[in-house]
């Protein structure tokens, strides 16, 4: 049986979006990563699948894959794009996302312009996760970056020139340190002025993308713990710029960028190894 699919793109990170809201595609990892493939498959950084929402305040459940076909609990990019369709099928302008980190709550700004609350970050070592107890503004790793969750794991460097590391080359082996458990994202930030910078971002299980949500999210959190930036960030990425502000009263972080649709398409799971 044929299954539809979405295209979306929140600057150029883009997803290949199904939905399961009324029925299951026996969509396995394998088979993720199988149809995430850029050359055999659709392509994609990342997977996202919908399901019927279980939580109070969310219209619908979210999670997240990467090309590599593990789970993430967050994605800041495909976040927006999940709200921008949400929003237009149900005719609203607020949404709830349930994700695997908790209940996002997401404003349509304008038409293809999206504001999610990404929550608070959390920055105990245990909750990022590291592998043992550390100051997780400093890890003991050449280069001194920092560590945060925004519901997936962060470090970001902060650079004294720009491009002073490359990630294709530091990403991968950074990905798999021995600190982080779980692997992690790797974000490669170098701070412009007291209000932007310019990142870019490995990303566990994808590599390098044009742009990371939740690493732009980390980035001005880990930034703003060292004292280098304000409460409210631009970051500009391969992509294009995201607006982060860490909001001082509640500890939430917001992110505001695009969420565009490309196209529509189908494809036969049984055509992908399972
Ligand atoms: N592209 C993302 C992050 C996707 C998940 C990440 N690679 C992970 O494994 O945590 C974003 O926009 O946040």
């Amino acid at each position: 049986m044929m299954t539809g699919f979405l295209k979306m793109h929140g600057l150029g990170n883009d997803f290949v979006v199904v939905d399961e809201r009324v029925q299951r595609h026996d969509l396995t990892p394998a088979r993720i990563a199988a149809l995430s493939d850029r050359h055999t498959g659709i392509g994609c950084d990342q997977f996202v699948i919908l399901r019927p929402a279980c939580a109070e305040g969310a219209d619908v459940f979210v999670r997240f894959f990467n090309a590599d076909g593990s789970e993430s609990g967050a994605c800041g990019n495909a976040s927006r794009c999940v709200a921008d369709l949400v929003a237009r099928e149900a005719g609203h302008t607020h949404v709830g996302l349930q994700t695997r980190a908790g209940v996002l709550a997401a404003t349509i700004v304008r038409p293809g312009t999206v504001t999610v609350d990404m929550g608070v970050p959390a920055q105990d070592w245990q909750d990022v996760p590291l592998a043992e107890a550390m100051d997780t503004l400093h890890l003991p790793i050449a280069g001194d970056p920092a560590a945060v969750s925004m519901g997936n794991p962060h470090a970001t460097f902060f650079l004294p020139v720009p491009d002073a590391m490359d990630p294709c080359v530091a990403g991968p082996e950074l990905e798999h340190h021995p600190l982080f458990p779980q692997r992690a994202n790797i974000g490669f930030a170098h701070v412009t002025s007291p209000d932007a910078m310019r990142l870019r971002v490995w990303e566990r299980g994808s590599g390098l993308t044009r742009a990371c949500g939740s690493g732009a999210c980390a980035a001005v959190v880990n930034a703003i713990r060292r004292g280098l930036v304000g409460r409210s960030c631009t970051v500009a990425m391969d992509g294009g710029e995201l607006g982060i502000t860490w909001r001082e009263a509640d500890g939430h972080v917001l992110m505001t960028g695009p969420a565009v649709t490309s196209f529509t398409g189908h494809f036969n799971p049984e055509d992908y190894p399972r």
